[in-house]
């Protein structure tokens, strides 16, 4: 843990920057790790046994939420209302994912820019609507580069009463800074889905979004910047030093 001293010295450095950025939080799914595509997958997989197909409008509205809500929206969306319950849904999905998610893979660029705002002593957190369960199978090979996180709020922590894309999440996830005189509008979100570009922008926070390619243009709208990956991010668009 930091000392006053250095949390002093991080704001008066910032004073100068356009958008003031002195703190990260980051999405996770599909944002830092390659998981989207096995929740794509599962889902795929569900569906196919009640004849439908899974499409990236569907994905959209699931993406970046907690499993009930997912699950609430899937069944709903779907048609299967009275034929597959939620909780159901989330089992049959657990079983497929349970084998998937030792396997993931960090997004392009996730290494390099963890790694150089560990060096500029930018404080990092992880905000992931995964709980505690999935987010120790995901991260089972990337326990280093996790270690330089400040903490991690996943989406089952009890502070977490409403999902994305309330607020709730990253107001969690700030406040364990531990920092007094941190606001909103300092730190830096970065997110994938629509509900959690939403979500930051709630907790009025700068929001960078890398969506997946199928998603549909007009829903990264609400975002202060889109990139393509991270590794087309420019620390120095937010005050930040450069790589
Ligand atoms: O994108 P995250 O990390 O908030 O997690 C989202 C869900 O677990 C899957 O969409
Ligand atoms: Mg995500």
């Amino acid at each position: 843990m930091e000392d006053g001293e250095e949390q002093k010295q991080r704001h008066d450095d910032a004073s100068s920057c356009p958008a003031n950025i002195t703190h990260v939080i980051f999405d996770m799914d599909g944002l830092l790790l390659d998981t989207e595509k096995f929740y794509t997958v599962s889902q795929e997989k569900i569906l196919s046994n009640y004849g439908k197909t899974f499409d990236w409008s569907l994905k959209a509205k699931m993406m970046g939420k907690k499993a009930l809500d997912a699950g609430q929206i899937f069944v709903k969306e779907t048609g299967l209302e009275g034929i597959l319950s939620a909780e159901e849904f989330i089992k049959q999905r657990e079983a497929i994912l349970h084998d998937l998610f030792p396997w993931s893979e960090l997004m392009p660029g996730v290494e390099r820019l963890v790694l150089h705002l560990h060096a500029c002593r930018v404080p990092m957190a992880i905000a992931t609507s995964s709980h505690r369960r999935h987010f120790d199978l995901k991260t089972l090979k990337h326990q280093e580069l996790l270690s330089h996180m400040h903490h991690v709020v996943v989406g089952d922590d009890p502070a977490v009463k409403h999902g994305k894309p309330a607020p709730d999440i990253f107001l969690a996830a700030a406040q364990q800074f531990q920092d007094p005189n941190l606001k909103p509008h300092q730190i830096l979100v970065f997110e994938d889905a629509p509900t959690g570009v939403e979500a930051a922008r709630a907790a009025d926070m700068h929001v960078v979004m890398v969506p997946d390619e199928n998603l549909d243009k007009t829903l990264c709208k609400r975002a202060d910047q889109v990139l393509s990956s991270l590794l087309d991010f420019k620390p120095s668009d937010w005050g930040l030093r450069p790589f």
